[in-house]
């Protein structure tokens, strides 16, 4: 099985596939930017229904969208566009009509099109295309250099808590400013789900490893941050981005533009799958499609196209290991100089708090880990844990002994013969440590 994970955006393409692209997905995302309480029911139901997958809800945080228009816009360079909830582009948000300048430059859907303000009147704003493309609904409006108070809103909290009742595993929070915006919503979440913070902002990027100290996990998310820091500079925000977050053990989920010409054609460019292999080597754990899959032509050919990618990159290459931090990382590190030497075929970490699956995921190893967990409510978030596979551990095995006589039952259902190593915490000692390490030999 692969390591480096793929997280399918859910939209009217693959709402009714799901049983189609299971094969290949590890997390479905549902961006309750778009859709209603009971849509979100609806994908939910869906999604349950054919899979035991995890489920990521996006939260749409303060970003000023395009409202609701019947058919898509065709705008094209020096067209006139005027936005107003009665007679033009319909945008909801009042604060719109407050914040943007004549004169200034704003941008739509994720920076494709570019839009000069000519003049600002009570509700309704007159602009001219400088960069055109196709509008539609709920696309996003970027406003540079405006200075948004928080990275939460209150409809952020009621999406918080319908999604929450609907059981999702992972969160991820938009336009998060800094580690308070987090901190808020984990009071409201506890350990009932992660939460994944948007990098999408300089701000954010400022702020960057107080963010990611207190995030369960990141995201690149490439669409805003790159129209916020000026697309050229994505590579650098990137690179940082990743490295921070392997260093500090957080997974971190590549987004954004990924096989986007695929939303049309059946092949995407050179550059896309350069790209996306690329992002494998920096050693993400988790690539996302959006568009792609969500409204895209071809949303199977996508998702099969990233897993081909993927599996081709893992079969040739290394990813770079991380620094190490604490002594607790010598027995992790072992472990992938055993597995190594030994040629194993598979790590089983036995972990109660999931540290020691995240010690060993961190540092990449290229065989697939079973993140073995007698806790319930960790099991399916570890899914997005680079080269992790989670199973329940449901007998209340309490030593050592116990946990290597299961592996060794579980490892044949996985491996013919071979070695395999066995690597996590013993149960007796203190959570959080990896303190034992194990190599056993299947015949
Ligand atoms: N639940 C949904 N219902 C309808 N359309 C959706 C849904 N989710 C996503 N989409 C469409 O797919 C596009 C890409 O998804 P995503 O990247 O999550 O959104 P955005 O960039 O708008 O935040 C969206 O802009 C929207 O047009
Ligand atoms: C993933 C992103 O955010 P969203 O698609 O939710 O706007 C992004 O901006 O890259």
């Amino acid at each position: 099985m692969k390591n480096t994970k793929i997280i399918a955006t859910i939209g009217p393409s693959t709402i009714d596939k799901i049983k189609d692209i299971d094969k290949y997905v590890d997390i479905y995302r549902i961006n309750f930017s778009h859709g209603d309480k009971k849509s979100h029911k609806e994908y939910f139901d869906k999604i349950r229904e054919n899979s035991e997958k995890p489920i990521l809800v996006d939260l749409p945080g303060p970003k000023i969208r395009i409202g609701n228009i019947k058919d898509k816009i065709i705008l094209k360079k020096g067209d006139k566009i005027i936005f107003s909830q009665n007679d033009g582009v319909p945008v909801e948000e009042e604060i719109f009509y407050n914040i943007v300048k004549p004169g200034t430059d704003i941008y739509l859907s994720d920076g494709d099109i570019k839009v000069h303000i000519d003049k600002v009147e009570d509700h309704k704003v007159e602009g001219t295309i400088l960069d055109g493309g196709i509008l539609t609904s709920k696309k996003g409006i970027n406003i540079p250099d405006i200075n948004l108070p928080s990275g939460i809103t209150k409809k952020d909290i009621e999406l918080l808590k319908d999604g929450l009742k609907l059981g999702a595993d992972y969160f991820g929070l938009s336009f998060i400013l800094n580690k308070d915006d987090i901190l808020k919503v984990k009071d409201i979440v506890k350990d009932r789900a992660w939460i994944i913070s948007k990098i999408e902002t300089q701000k954010a990027m400022n702020d960057l490893e107080e963010i990611i100290k207190v995030s369960d996990g990141v995201m690149v998310a490439r669409g805003d941050l790159g129209v916020d820091i000026g697309f050229t500079n994505l590579i650098f925000a990137q690179k940082r981005i990743i490295e921070l977050s392997r260093t500090y053990g957080k997974p971190v989920i590549l987004a954004t533009h990924v096989l986007e010409s695929m939303v049309n054609n059946s092949v995407p460019t050179r550059a896309e799958i350069i790209d996306a292999s690329n992002s494998v080597l920096e050693g993400v754990d988790a690539i996302m499609l959006s568009d792609e899959t969500a409204i895209g032509n071809n949303p199977i050919d996508a998702i099969e196209m990233l897993n081909d990618i993927i599996v081709n990159v893992e079969k040739n290459i290394k990813s770079i290991r991380p620094p190490i931090n604490d002594y607790n990382d010598s027995i992790a590190l072992a472990t992938i100089d055993a597995a190594e030497i030994s040629k194993s075929k598979l790590i089983i970490v036995y972990s109660r708090t999931g540290s020691s699956i995240i010690r060993i995921s961190r540092l990449r190893p290229s065989i697939n880990i079973i993140g073995l967990t007698p806790n319930k409510n960790l099991l399916k978030k570890l899914n997005i844990l680079y080269g992790v596979y989670p199973i329940l551990e449901d007998r209340n095995l309490s030593s050592i002994s116990e946990i290597v006589d299961y592996c060794r039952k579980l490892s044949k259902e996985y491996i013919d013969r071979g070695n395999i190593i066995i690597v996590g915490g013993d149960p007796k000692s203190k959570l959080g440590k990896t303190d034992f390490l194990k190599i056993e030999e299947i015949d």
